[in-house]
């Protein structure tokens, strides 16, 4: 039956085949070792009998952000003809097939602004991001729940619009109460991601989601620019892969202790939110992500007022100007030397 539905184990190609919805879920065995489970288009989970790590992978949030993608279909494709076999329990999501096949961020809305409940809020409830998102948050609960003994881990990977000072980063949402995990961030260095950002306020991401609703170790991971598929070099992949097949295929991980020395560590000062249509940022469109200016300097106008640096330095990530009213546009960041952090 697999064969039939899944031509050559590639699981990226039947979900694109089913963009919107699958006839019905169905599960199988591989071997006598890992149930699999195909829960709806883009949704697969695998179930060792014994497992002491829950993670979700989830890739295509942003449909236009391939590599991640790529990454991913390999890793269930080497998983299915069991090539690799798995000692956790993972769920891979593919975030928006219809965006994939569209080749762009989204359709309606961007999906990654609509976790946390927010699907079901204002304007747009229509927009097919809006029924995936929440679908989504319970594929993930359902995931989660099921066990209350094991780590709970969500990477969720995105490539970005801009180049990067730093090629691969990550941030660590906001966490009240919950001290910073030294042991994921050695993880994620040693996935080549060497940069964190520590988020300052609650968000509506699904790595948030995760890490709020579930106490999972998540994270958003950037791990380059965006390219079109086929223009990717899968080199710069080649830890993040094979750290992730480890994760995955191995009963324990070497612990390795917090090193400041690998990371650079930043926290978010400030999200600047756009207020007015005329928003308008005052560098050039190719500035790199982390970029810093000093005090003073004008990072935007809108509504005839400049918007200033107002730390003595703050580097910028993420800047987009092409965002609806409301929502984000750029963070500014500052160095953080002083977090909370434990070799858990
Ligand atoms: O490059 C960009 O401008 C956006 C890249 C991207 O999709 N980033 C995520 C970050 C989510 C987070 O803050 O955890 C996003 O904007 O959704
Ligand atoms: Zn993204």
């Amino acid at each position: 039956m697999l064969s039939d539905l899944m031509i050559n184990n590639d699981f990226l190609a039947y979900t694109l085949a089913n963009p919107t919805q699958l006839p019905a879920g169905y599960h199988f065995m591989l071997g006598q070792h890992t149930r699999v489970e195909v829960l709806d288009t883009g949704v697969i989970v695998f179930s060792p009998a014994t497992a002491s790590k829950d993670i979700v992978l989830s890739c295509a949030v942003h449909g236009n952000e391939t590599a991640p993608i790529e990454i991913c279909n390999q890793l269930i494709s080497d998983l299915l003809t069991q090539r690799i076999i798995a000692k956790q329990r993972v769920m891979f999501l593919i975030g928006n097939p219809a965006a994939i096949l569209n080749k762009t961020r989204f359709i309606d809305e961007n999906m990654n602004r609509l976790f946390s409940g927010a699907h079901s809020k204002g304007e747009g409830l229509t927009h097919p991001e809006r029924h995936r998102a929440k679908a989504l948050e319970k594929y993930v609960a359902d995931f989660f729940n099921a066990n209350s003994d094991r780590q709970r881990i969500h990477y969720d990977l995105h490539t970005a619009i801009r180049p990067s000072k730093h090629e691969k980063f990550a941030i660590y949402p906001y966490r009240p109460g919950r001290a910073y995990s030294g042991e994921q961030m050695m993880f994620l260095a040693a996935c080549g991601v060497d940069t964190i950002l520590f988020h300052h306020e609650p968000t509506t991401t699904f790595s948030y989601y995760s890490s709020e609703q579930f106490q999972a170790d998540a994270f958003t991971v950037e791990l380059g620019k965006v390219m079109p598929f086929g223009q990717n070099d899968m080199s710069r992949f080649v830890q993040t892969h094979t750290m992730l097949e480890k994760l995955i295929t191995e009963s324990t991980l070497p612990s390795v202790a917090f090193d400041p020395a690998k990371v650079n560590l930043y926290k978010v000062s400030r999200s600047i939110n756009k207020h007015f249509d005329d928003f308008e940022f005052n560098f050039a469109s190719d500035t790199k992500n982390f970029s810093a200016f000093k005090q003073g300097e004008v990072l935007a106008t809108e509504g005839g007022k400049q918007i200033t640096v107002e730390q003595p330095l703050e580097a910028i990530v993420f800047p987009n100007e092409n965002v609806p009213v409301g929502q984000r546009t750029v963070l500014c960041l500052v160095p953080a030397p002083n977090e909370s952090i434990v070799n858990t």
